[in-house]
């Protein structure tokens, strides 16, 4: 370890480049080579970075709802209001088994510990498809400062591609984590859109709120000045919604309900993190919130977070629903756009809270 200590220059720009993004070590191989220092381009600017973050009372905190009994209208009522008040809550007793969701975290763990000549591969440059794309910070491209992370983003289409192009070492887990889910993704819709007074929800309804999947596995590993860079820069998802399973090393944080504090999202042994994304915002009119979120970097520990995107498909016009708009007789605050042109909007430029909605706004 020391002797790459040695060879890597903090310094030096090119050489961290291609070290991180080139050679296909992304920062988990910087960060094991042992770097005392952290390379200028990872450097956020003051007002970004997460030392400043002025945590609210830890009595508050996102829900935590009990889904054993999706058909108690308590239940409901509590994810409707969370997803109003809050745009995030996490679930538990939610039907996922224990072993699905350890077995996903293993992959993750063990797609991170391939060789950096096998990860290069899935780096865009060498990628056989698009719907494969390993990445470090955001994009990297687009962004005056780096986030210290790494991620492997896959867009599912079938499950027969997604067994020919997806990495074999987390490739099943995936998938199946992924059908499992459907015993929370399918209530969810159900739930949010009675909250809105949409009771019939057809299929071409269902396909317009869960019509594609994004899956992305998180890797932050240990940095050598956390406080002076990111994990993930302050953002709203473009999801409808994003199912989040977290490990125990905890470091996300939430806006909280003043705008302006940040909640931290404690690690629940089981649970899964829901967030309301700016897809949903826009279909419900402002009704379900799609709240900022950032993540920490952290000095001593690895972390790995697994984010399911469920979206609207690329080609989906969206806007706010018509059903919403009859029975509120509100004016519109969105007007309708191609969903792939806001998800392009959004990997344009580098994180910066909730500014992607104005693209969608009236
Ligand atoms: O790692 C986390 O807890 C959150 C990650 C996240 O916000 C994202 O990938 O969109
Ligand atoms: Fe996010």
């Amino acid at each position: 370890m020391d002797d790459q200590a040695r060879l890597i220059d903090v310094s030096n720009f090119e050489e961290i480049t291609h070290f991180v993004i080139g050679e296909g070590h992304g920062v988990k191989g910087l960060s094991e080579t042992g770097i005392k220092g952290l390379p200028k381009q990872y450097i956020q600017p003051p007002s970004e970075r997460t030392a400043n973050i002025k945590k609210a009372e830890p009595q508050e905190s996102i829900p935590v709802v009990d889904l054993s009994m999706w058909d108690d209208p308590t239940v409901g009522k509590l994810i409707c209001d969370a997803a109003e008040k809050w745009g995030f809550f996490q679930v538990i007793n939610h039907g996922v088994a224990m072993e699905v969701l350890e077995g996903v975290k293993e992959a993750t763990h063990r797609f991170f510990g391939l060789p950096p000549e096998e990860k290069r591969k899935y780096f865009k440059e060498h990628s056989a498809s698009n719907h494969v794309r390993l990445s470090t910070s955001f994009i990297p491209e687009a962004e005056s400062a780096l986030e210290w992370k790494d991620y492997l983003s896959l867009f599912y289409v079938s499950e027969e591609e997604a067994l020919a192009l997806w990495p074999a070492v987390c490739r099943d887990q995936l998938l199946d984590y992924m059908k499992k889910c459907e015993v929370i993704i399918k209530p969810l819709v159900q739930v949010l859109m009675n909250g809105l007074d949409i009771k019939n929800i057809d299929n071409q309804m269902e396909s317009l709120l869960t019509g594609s999947k994004r899956i992305n596995l998180n890797y932050y590993p240990k940095c050598p000045k956390p406080e002076l860079t990111v994990g993930v820069g302050r953002h709203s998802d473009v999801s409808t919604f994003t199912i989040l399973l977290q490990d125990e090393v905890g470091g996300l944080y939430v806006r909280g309900l003043d705008g302006e504090s940040w909640i931290h999202v404690p690690p629940i042994d089981g649970a899964l993190v829901i967030n309301i994304g700016d897809a949903l915002q826009i279909m419900s009119n402002g009704r379900y919130k799609s709240i900022e979120h950032r993540v920490v970097a952290n000095g001593n520990d690895d972390r790995i977070s697994i984010p399911l995107f469920v979206n609207p498909k690329p080609s989906d016009l969206i806007g706010p629903l018509e059903e919403v708009m009859v029975k509120s007789g509100e004016k519109a605050k969105y007007k309708q756009v191609v969903y792939s042109d806001y998800v392009l909007h959004f990997y344009r430029k580098a994180h910066h809270g909730k500014d992607t909605l104005e693209f969608a706004r009236v």
